[in-house]
């Protein structure tokens, strides 16, 4: 059975641990949080690689590190900046919150309905085996789309509120997709932290 309350979700899923936290900041904080990183943060908007030909990636982000690992997905191979005040003092609300430890955070913002981020796993070897990784959401609401691997019955879909925490952990990088869609709604801008936790190889 699904555990459900106002503070805590945690789904029952095969090959999968989630759990939601819709009021993990308040709105007050939420909304100042969205206002400083909007302003604070150095947007890279980075350039991918699909079957050989150039795009632009379709949102912003920024790559925070506490060592100088580089991070790579995709085409793209991202290095970290220096953690800013603002950031780090979430990551530590974050690791009090789950008991786990981050390194790095890759920040996205979704600048409207045009940005997407497409069916992935966050997979990389340097994630380690069964990665924890926490997604904190601020702004405009957007669905979180998941579907299994195998299990073809295995879709669902979550609203990520502005100030909410998704922690996914467990094998579910292994056997499951995640993605953010594209939407021809009218919407305003969200910014998504994921925290990880990157391993030396
Ligand atoms: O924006 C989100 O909620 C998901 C971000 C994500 O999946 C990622 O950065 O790997
Ligand atoms: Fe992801």
């Amino acid at each position: 059975m699904d555990l459900f309350s106002e503070e805590k979700q945690v789904f029952n899923l095969p090959d999968a641990e989630l759990i939601y936290y819709p009021n993990f900041l308040s709105k007050q904080e939420a909304d100042q949080l969205f206002d400083t990183l909007k302003q604070e943060t150095d947007w890279q908007e980075d350039d991918i690689k699909i079957f050989g030909k150039v795009y632009k990636q379709p949102r912003l982000t920024t790559l925070y590190g506490e060592n100088n690992q580089p991070y790579a997905y995709s085409s793209i191979t991202m290095n970290p900046k220096p953690f800013t005040h603002e950031v780090k003092a979430i990551k530590t609300k974050i690791e009090t919150k789950t008991e786990h430890q981050f390194n790095t955070v890759l920040l996205n913002l979704y600048r409207n309905g045009n940005d997407s981020n497409g069916w992935h796993a966050d997979n990389e070897k340097e994630l380690g085996k069964n990665p924890v990784i926490a997604s904190l959401t601020i702004g405009e609401e957007r669905p979180f789309h998941f579907k299994h691997r195998k299990f073809k019955e295995e879709r669902h879909k979550l609203i990520l509120k502005h100030g909410s925490l998704l922690i996914m952990k467990g094998a579910m990088q292994h056997h499951w997709l995640h993605q953010i869609a594209k939407t021809k709604k009218a919407i305003g801008e969200r910014i998504n932290l994921t925290f990880r936790k990157l391993v030396s190889l």
